[in-house]
């Protein structure tokens, strides 16, 4: 698709264009899915814990940056693929540091994680959940459900479905 008249180019068209980069990294990316995931478990939990404004402050500001650091990995590599399709020893380094981008954000967004929510209360909101059948009934299904949504996406889902409901169709 070519690129619009930059005169023409509206602040709605700029955030169209910005939520489409977000939406093609998770339809394409797994690890995207599983930081994802991680997310609204940890937001979950977190909303079950009494935290200060600073503590949610800390981990939004985790969150944050393992997903864009996330989203840029993805576009290098999109972009080496584009320009190398063959082995090359500088494409190899460069996709190794954007990813290595990746771990040192997850690394440090997981030591957050563990200062902010590892107290007793966290124990006690998974422990409530183990005990009330409803709640485990849920929980596990919410496991369920992401797992699908991390290992198929939503690419491949849609692609099943098609198969199943499309298939009946015929
Ligand atoms: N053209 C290439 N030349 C040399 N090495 C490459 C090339 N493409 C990929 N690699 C190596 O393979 C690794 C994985 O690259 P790939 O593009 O498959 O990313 P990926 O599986 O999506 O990785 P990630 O888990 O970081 O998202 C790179 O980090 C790099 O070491």
């Amino acid at each position: 698709m070519m690129p619009t008249d930059p005169k023409k180019r509206t602040i709605a068209r700029s955030f169209a264009d910005a939520f489409r980069g977000v939406g093609d990294c998770i339809r394409t990316e797994r690890n995207m899915r599983i930081h994802l995931t991680m997310c609204v478990y940890v937001l979950f939990f977190a909303s079950r814990i009494e935290l200060t404004r600073g503590e949610m402050a800390c981990l939004l500001l985790a969150i944050g940056s393992v997903v864009t650091a996330e989203t840029l990995n993805t576009s290098v590599e999109k972009l080496c693929d584009f320009t190398q399709k063959h082995t090359n020893h500088l494409i190899r380094v460069i996709k190794d540091m954007a990813a290595g981008a990746v771990l040192i954000c997850a690394v440090f967004a997981a030591l957050v994680g563990i200062v902010v929510l590892f107290r007793p209360e966290l124990w006690e909101a998974f422990w409530a959940i183990c005990t009330d059948p409803v709640s485990l009934v849920l929980f596990l299904l919410s496991l369920a459900v992401a797992a699908v949504f991390v290992f198929l996406g939503p690419v491949k889902l849609m692609e099943q479905a098609e198969r199943w409901f499309g298939g009946r169709r015929q």
